[in-house]
């Protein structure tokens, strides 16, 4: 993997209170373009927030210190709606029924974000997301896994270069993911995919951050934390992740058998 010099996005000890209490504690990574990295947490452990102030749509009530730098700009004050074009982040939720409006078909929607550039080849792109003949359909009429690469082919076409992904295979099964996930490293963005899943984080990911409950207590690549994690939270979530699939394997033996 070839990396450019500067990062399209660097985040310098991001801090996050509610009042007093401290929600996000001195968080600090790069992304660069080409790459896709990790924040990998259990629930609660503050992946939401983070990504929240990673895109300008933080709730209203946290207070943000440090800095969030969007192509050098740093963006950690301002809304999603004041950014200028270079400090946008692109981004794809779990709920993705409430990204697309519902009174509009696919295929006015991908335009709305695809531009002239790539208005003539809509349905060639629907076809490579394995969408095809989904573009005169509305929302409504989409299965939530449709629906959810849909809106991840709306942030591959978006002109940021940096793609916040929080959680967005969480609620589909384990098909569905396969066909967001294959999508996503399609991307020529950057992206920082947030996950609790370790193992889906393990296919798409070259590099990872653990974030325990606003922590950042390890990082590196990928198959160096899973060869030798530092951490107890890191070597329980492995374990976990492990178990599972040994799970998977003996049900598909005893199937076989
Ligand atoms: N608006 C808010 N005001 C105060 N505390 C908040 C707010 N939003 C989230 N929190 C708290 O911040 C912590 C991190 O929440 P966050 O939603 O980022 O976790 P998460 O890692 O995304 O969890 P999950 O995987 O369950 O979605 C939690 O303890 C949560 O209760």
């Amino acid at each position: 993997m070839i990396l450019s010099e500067q990062p399209v996005l660097q985040v310098n000890n991001l801090t996050l209170h509610a009042g007093q209490k401290i929600l996000i504690d001195d968080l600090s990574f790069l992304l660069y373009a080409g790459e896709r990295l990790c924040l990998l947490g259990a629930s609660g452990s503050g992946k939401s927030l983070t990504a929240q102030a990673l895109t300008g749509t933080l709730p209203p009530g946290i207070t943000v210190s440090g800095e969030i730098l969007v192509n050098g700009i740093d963006v950690a004050h301002q809304p999603a709606l004041q950014r200028s074009t270079a400090g946008r982040v692109a981004a794809i939720f779990q709920d993705s029924a409430s990204a697309l409006h519902p009174l509009f078909t696919v295929a006015k929607q991908l335009k709305w974000v695809a531009g002239s550039a790539q208005q003539g080849s809509l349905s060639t792109l629907l076809d490579a997301a394995g969408l095809h003949g989904l573009g005169d359909r509305y929302p409504g009429e989409l299965s939530g896994g449709q629906r959810q690469r849909i809106c991840a082919l709306m942030a591959l076409l978006s002109s940021s270069n940096v793609l916040v992904a929080d959680e967005p295979t969480t609620a589909l099964d384990v098909v569905a993911q396969q066909q967001v996930t294959t999508l996503l490293q399609q991307g020529k963005q950057a992206l920082l995919f947030i996950t609790h899943d370790i193992a889906v984080a393990a296919r798409l990911c070259q590099r990872v951050v653990i974030l325990e409950q606003g922590v950042a207590i390890e990082n590196g690549s990928m198959q160096r934390i899973l060869r030798s994690p530092q951490q107890p939270f890191t070597r329980t979530l492995i374990a976990a992740a492990r178990q599972n699939s040994d799970l998977i394997l003996t049900a598909r033996q005893a199937l076989a058998g």
